[in-house]
Parts: structure tokens; C-alpha cells; sequence
């Protein structure tokens, strides 16, 4: 820590001052002006006082007297001092020494006298002394004139001593005002030299704070300083690293850019040749443009032709028909299913299926009454346009009767009928199997349950669009009746069970029957929708008047009418889906004993004989001028156009294959057998030309 150095000389100055006055240095005292050494005889002066005089008094005023010859008195300078009255003193001498010089003198003159006995002066001072003692009476003795030219010398000696005092006393004065100016000085100094130590001190300790500060930001840049410089280290050894990368990757490039420039040339001359197989080849184009523009014309000539072969197709279909005959029986035999091993009937009929790879014929191994009257277990064949056994699927089933449902959109009145007794499957077959039913829409691609409707329905309206090339429009409406006790009621009608009567009229081939509803069908989706409407109808009504599904007959009635704007033609024809009542008979359906039962066991078997009776009639009917008994039931009167020689009809026969159910499937494969035995005329196709 450095230090303001404090001069010494003020410091000795100082000391000097405040010295008191009777206890000061063994040194000799100086000035206070100059510090020069004060003179010899005013310390001799003093030391024979026995007192402490002010040096500068006694020496001016020894040097004063010596100067003069005199000895003065020394009683009023005994208490000069430097103290305060040192002046006042000094002017009580001044002022004792004016008013009576000559006194003082002759006081001065005796006291001179008795200092120094013995000798010359002595004695002629005692000699003056006893003279003035003397008086008057010795006045002769001293020179008066010399007395006043003394004491008028000594008066302006007095002067000169006053005039001397005062220069000196303001001498004194100066000094002391510049002493104490100068202590003030020194003082001041003192003060500031203490402020300046603060100041250093607090400078110093700022000094200090910043150089900790500064210490701290020094290691703190010396650490920061290191990371970053290892951290660019890592990061040159990065990219040294990279470099080294980068310099292999342009090596790689090089060589592949070297590859690819070989590669491009290749290319090039590829490029060439194949603009010169591209300029070939549009002249092969050409020349092919011009073979299109003929193939378009061969084209359009074998439209034609196509659609005369279209018109042929449909004659030789129908001729094909005709020597089928226009009433075919088919024969289904379900499998087993739970219901007969939970109504005990678990038991399998014998049955057969022979010429398997024909599928034309069904045995059945059952009692036989024989010309003599014996009963006895014998085979009965049948034999029908196809048999299914019953591992045959729907769609096995589907395919036999799909040109039926072309021969709609051909013109041809349709019917299938499906007879058998109650669970033989005829709903099952029609519609579907019972996950199919609740679903009418279901896709028969996918859905290996859907029934002949939702298979029929689909077909017909792909085969219609696909005719749309051909120049066909057709539309499509739908009913659906259900026959009970003879009586037709309308499920798709307003209320759920049906109290209107409805009248069946025929004009011109075409049944229309009153206050029924026909909905016009622009999709699959609508006719499904429909016979689910038609299948709930049906569910109340039987609930409301006994359970009756089986003992009433269900009839969907699809009409399709068709344009060809392009040949002019017109077609309107009629496809009836019959699901029949169960054809049991009375005594084995036990309505025997229940008067209702009875009642819908009669209904339905008049019907159904009135049916058979149609239909032998249309066989008997060669001529076309026979009765057929059409109006002998609701049925096959609401049927007619679509029983004989106008329309192509299936019989498809559903069997149980239980033992328990023989009987009833005997007498099913009579009437079928019947059935199938029956010609039916020529079927014409309504069909109008320029309509
Ligand atoms: N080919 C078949 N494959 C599998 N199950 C069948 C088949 N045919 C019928 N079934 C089943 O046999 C039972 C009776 O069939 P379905 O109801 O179709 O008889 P139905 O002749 O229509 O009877 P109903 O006259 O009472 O209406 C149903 O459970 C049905 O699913």
C-alpha cells in the first residue's frame, strides 16, 4: 500500500511549536522562521536570571543596550514571554523608561555600581551615588548639561528602543499570524492527508474487489477458454474427419461420373437406334390406323351380325324350351336338419339317386301294395327334368333355373312354383337359409345361403344392363299377395292385415289385380326391401290369426317391360315366385280334429288340385280350344298368364328326407310326376314390334 510522505520539516515545526515553555529540548531552541540557532548571550542572559526568557526579546534587547553602552533594567522583562501579556509587559518597561529616564537611569547607574564592586566603575559609581546621595548640597558634583544631553540621548535611545520594539513585536505579530496560518496549513494538509487515505484505502479496496472480480472472470474465460478450444478441437478432428470423408466420396463420384459419362454415350447411341425404331414404328402406326379404321367397319358389321345371332339365340333358347316342355319339374331332397332329431323323427328314409352323372332320377325304398294285395317294401323310381340331392347347394339349384329368368327379359312369362310339405325347404330354396331370409340384399357371391329371388333378382338386372348395348331399357315393378282360405291379401299394402277385397282381372295376357300395391323397383335393394316388408306382413298376420305361413300360399309377382330403341322392339312379361302351402294331407296335418285346421287343409288342397287340374288340362289342351278350370281357386286364377301355353313354369319339388315323412313324399313325387308328364303348348313371348 503506497503512502503520501509527510515532509519533516512540518513535522519538526510542529514539535517546536507546542514545546512547553518550561520543559523544552536540551537542544538548543531555533527560530521559527528559519530554525537557525538562537544567539549566546540570551541564553546566558537567561541562565543567570535563573528564568526561562523568550530568546528573540532578550536578544534584541541585549543587543540593543550593548549597542548603547547601558545596562538596562531587567525587572520587567523577567516575565516576557510569548505567552499572552508578554506585550503588555513589554510596554509597561517602554512606558517606565519614558516617564522617568533620568530615575531609571540613576536606579541603572546604583544597580551597575553594586555589581561590580571593587572596581574603577564601581567606585566612581559609588562616588555618583554618594553624590546624589548628597543631594543638592553636591549638585556641583555632576555636569547638569551632560545629565540632559543623556538624558535626552537616552530619551531618543528610548525612542529608537520603542520604534525597534514595535517593528519587532509586529515582526512577532507576522510570524505568529503566518504560524499559526502555517499550522492551519499543516492542519489542513493533515485533513486532506487523512481524506487521501481513505480515498486510497477505499481505492485500494476497489482495487482489490475488481482485481477478485477480475480474478474470477479470469478463471472463469481461462475454463470457458478451455472448453471451447477442446470443443473446437473435437469439432477440427470432425471435420478433418469429414474432409478425409468427403475426399474419398469425390474420389467415388469421380469414378462414377467417369462410369456415367461412359454409361450416357451408351445411352445415346441407344437413343439413337430407338428413334429409328420410333420413326419405323409410326409408320407401322400408320399403316395399323388405317387396319382399325377397316376392323371399326368389320366391327360394326359384326354388331350386327351379333345382334341377329342375339334375336337367333333367343328363338333356338325357346325352341330349346319348347322340347324340354314348358312346365319342368325339379326335385330337391333337403338334408337333415335339428328340428327332426328334436321332434323325434331322426330316423333317415332310403333313398337313392341313380345315373348319378344324369341327376334326373330319386328312389325311395317304401312300402308298396302289390297287384294280389300284399304290402310289401319295394323301390319307387322317379324320374324329373333334375334331381338334387342334398348336398346340392343354392347355387347348384340357381343354375338349373337361371334361363328362366333370362326368359323374362326375353317376353316369356315365368313361374316357379315351389310345392312339398310343411319343412320340406321350399322357403328355404326360394328365399334362403335363415340368415339369408332376415336379409334379403345379401350378395349371392358371398353369401352361400341366398335363395333363388335374391339370385333371380340380381341376375335379372346385371343381364339388363348388360343388354343396354344392345339397345334395352327395361323397368321393373313388383307385388307381393299371400292366398289364405282362397282369399288374396296385399303385403305391401297400408294397413298390416289386409280386410279389402280384391278382384282379379285379365286383358290382353296381362292379370292385374285391384287395390294392390305395385311398386315401381329401380335396384336390387328396392326388391329386397320390398319382400322384407312383404316377410313381416306376413309374420304379424300370422301371429294375429294363428300360425298359418305354411297353410297359406305366398306369391311375388315381378313385371319387366322392355325397349329396344334400336330394332324397335318391346317385351312385357311376368315372373311368379310361389312359395305353395304344405301339401300334407289332412289326416297327417291333424286338421281332422281342429274345425280351422280343417278348413285351411280343404283350402289348400282344392287349390293345389285345381292347380294339378290346370295344368292337365293345359296338357290335354293341344288345340288351345279345351276348358282349363283356371277359376276353380284363387290361385290359378291369379296364375293364368302364367300357366300355360304363354308362359314357361317350374315345379320345384322340395322333400324331406325322413323316414317319418314317406308317405307325404310319396305322394308329392305322384303329383309332381303328374305334373311332369303334362305338354304344354308353344310359349310365345309378349312381344310387340314397332310399339
Ligand atoms: N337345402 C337345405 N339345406 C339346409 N337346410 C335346409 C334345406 N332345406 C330346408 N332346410 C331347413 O329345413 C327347415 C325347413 O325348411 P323350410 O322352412 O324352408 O320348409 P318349408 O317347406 O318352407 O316349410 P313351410 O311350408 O312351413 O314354410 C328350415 O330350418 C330350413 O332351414
Amino acid at each position: 500500500m503506497s503512502s503520501i510522505p509527510v515532509p519533516q520539516t512540518v513535522k519538526r515545526q510542529r514539535t517546536t511549536a507546542t514545546m512547553p515553555g518550561g520543559a523544552g529540548p536540551s537542544k538548543l531552541p531555533r527560530t521559527p522562521a528559519t530554525g537557525r540557532t538562537m544567539p549566546a548571550t540570551r541564553s546566558v542572559s537567561a541562565a543567570d536570571a535563573g528564568r526561562f526568557v523568550p530568546s528573540r526579546r532578550t536578544a534584541t534587547t541585549t543587543t540593543t543596550a550593548a549597542s548603547i553602552g547601558l545596562t538596562l533594567p531587567r525587572a520587567p522583562m523577567t516575565n516576557t514571554t510569548n505567552r499572552p501579556g508578554a506585550a503588555a509587559t513589554t510596554r509597561s518597561v517602554s512606558a517606565a523608561s519614558k516617564v522617568a529616564p533620568t530615575a531609571a537611569v540613576r536606579r541603572g547607574v546604583t544597580s551597575v555600581t553594586r555589581l561590580r564592586p571593587g572596581t574603577n566603575a564601581a567606585n566612581a559609581a559609588a562616588a555618583a551615588t554618594a553624590r546624589t546621595s548628597n543631594g543638592s548640597a553636591n549638585s556641583g558634583d555632576v555636569d547638569p548639561s551632560r545629565m540632559d544631553a543623556m538624558e535626552s540621548r537616552l530619551a531618543s535611545m528610548a525612542e529608537l528602543f520603542e520604534l525597534e520594539r514595535q517593528k519587532t513585536e509586529e515582526k512577532w505579530s507576522k510570524e505568529r499570524t503566518d504560524r499559526l496560518a502555517q499550522e492551519d496549513k499543516v492542519r489542513q494538509l493533515e485533513e486532506d492527508l487523512i481524506e487521501q487515505r481513505k480515498i486510497a484505502q477505499s481505492k485500494q479496496d476497489e482495487i482489490k474487489r475488481r482485481r477478485t472480480i477480475a480474478d474470477d472472470e479470469l478463471l472463469q474465460l481461462t475454463a470457458k477458454f478451455n472448453r471451447e478450444k477442446r470443443l473446437l478441437e473435437s469439432e477440427l478432428e470432425q471435420e478433418r474427419e469429414t474432409v478425409v470423408a468427403l475426399k474419398a466420396t469425390l474420389n467415388q463420384q469421380s469414378t462414377s461420373h467417369l462410369t456415367m459419362e461412359s454409361t450416357n454415350t451408351a445411352l445415346r447411341s441407344q437413343v439413337q437406334l430407338l428413334q429409328d425404331e420410333i420413326q419405323s414404328l409410326r409408320a407401322k402406326l400408320a399403316s395399323m390406323d388405317e387396319n382399325v379404321a377397316q376392323t371399326k367397319e368389320a366391327n360394326l358389321h359384326l354388331e350386327n351380325e351379333l345382334r341377329e345371332a342375339e334375336s337367333l339365340r333367343r328363338k333356338l333358347h325357346n325352341e330349346v324350351q319348347e322340347l324340354r316342355g314348358n312346365i319342368r319339374v325339379f326335385c330337391r331332397v333337403r338334408p337333415p336338419s335339428n328340428n327332426d332329431a328334436a321332434n323325434g323323427t331322426e330316423a333317415l328314409a332310403t333313398i337313392r339317386f341313380p345315373n348319378e352323372r344324369e341327376a334326373a332320377q330319386i328312389e325311395l325304398l317304401a312300402a308298396g301294395e302289390s297287384a294280389t294285395g300284399t304290402v310289401t317294401m319295394r323301390n319307387h323310381l322317379f324320374t324329373f327334368d333334375r334331381v338334387f340331392q342334398p348336398t346340392a347347394s343354392q347355387a347348384d339349384v340357381f343354375e338349373e333355373i337361371a334361363h328362366l329368368t333370362q326368359s323374362v327379359l326375353d317376353g316369356y312369362n315365368t313361374s316357379i312354383f315351389a310345392y312339398g310339405q310343411t319343412g320340406s325347404g321350399k322357403t328355404h330354396t326360394l328365399e334362403g337359409a335363415p340368415d339369408s331370409i332376415t336379409n334379403f340384399g345379401s350378395d349371392p357371391a358371398t353369401d352361400a345361403g341366398a335363395g333363388l329371388i335374391p339370385r333371380a333378382v340380381q341376375m335379372l338386372w346385371s343381364t339388363a344392363e348388360s343388354l343396354k348395348d344392345k339397345g334395352w331399357k327395361y323397368n321393373f315393378e313388383g307385388s307381393m299377395l299371400e292366398i289364405y282360405l282362397d282369399t288374396i291379401n296385399d303385403l305391401l299394402g297400408k294397413t298390416e292385415v289386409d280386410k279389402a277385397k280384391h278382384e282379379i282381372k285379365h286383358d290382353k295376357g296381362r292379370t292385374t289385380v285391384s287395390d294392390t300395391v305395385v311398386v315401381p323397383l329401380d335396384s336390387p335393394a328396392q326388391v329386397f326391401a320390398l319382400l322384407e316388408k312383404a316377410k313381416r306382413r306376413r309374420q304379424v298376420a300370422a301371429t294375429l290369426m294363428n300360425e298359418r305361413s305354411s297353410r297359406s300360399h305366398s306369391v311375388f309377382m315381378l313385371r319387366v317391360r322392355g325397349q329396344n330403341a334400336t330394332t324397335m322392339e318391346a317385351c312385357d312379361a311376368v315372373l311368379s315366385l310361389v312359395d305353395l302351402a304344405g301339401s300334407e294331407r289332412l289326416a297327417n296335418s291333424g286338421s281332422d280334429k281342429d274345425p280351422i285346421r280343417l278348413k285351411e287343409a280343404q283350402s289348400i288342397n282344392k287349390s293345389l288340385s285345381s292347380l294339378a287340374d290346370v295344368i292337365s288340362a293345359l296338357g290335354q289342351n293341344k288345340t288351345g280350344t279345351n276348358h282349363v278350370p283356371y277359376r276353380n281357386s284363387t290361385l290359378t286364377w291369379l296364375l293364368k298368364n302364367s300357366l300355360g301355353g304363354n308362359s314357361k313354369t317350374l315345379m320345384l319339388l322340395a322333400l324331406s328326407p325322413m323316414a317319418a315323412h314317406l308317405n307325404e313324399s310319396l305322394c308329392s313325387l305322384r303329383f309332381a310326376t303328374k305334373v311332369n308328364s303334362t305338354t304344354i303348348g308353344t310359349a310365345k313371348a309378349v312381344k310387340s314390334i314397332g310399339a
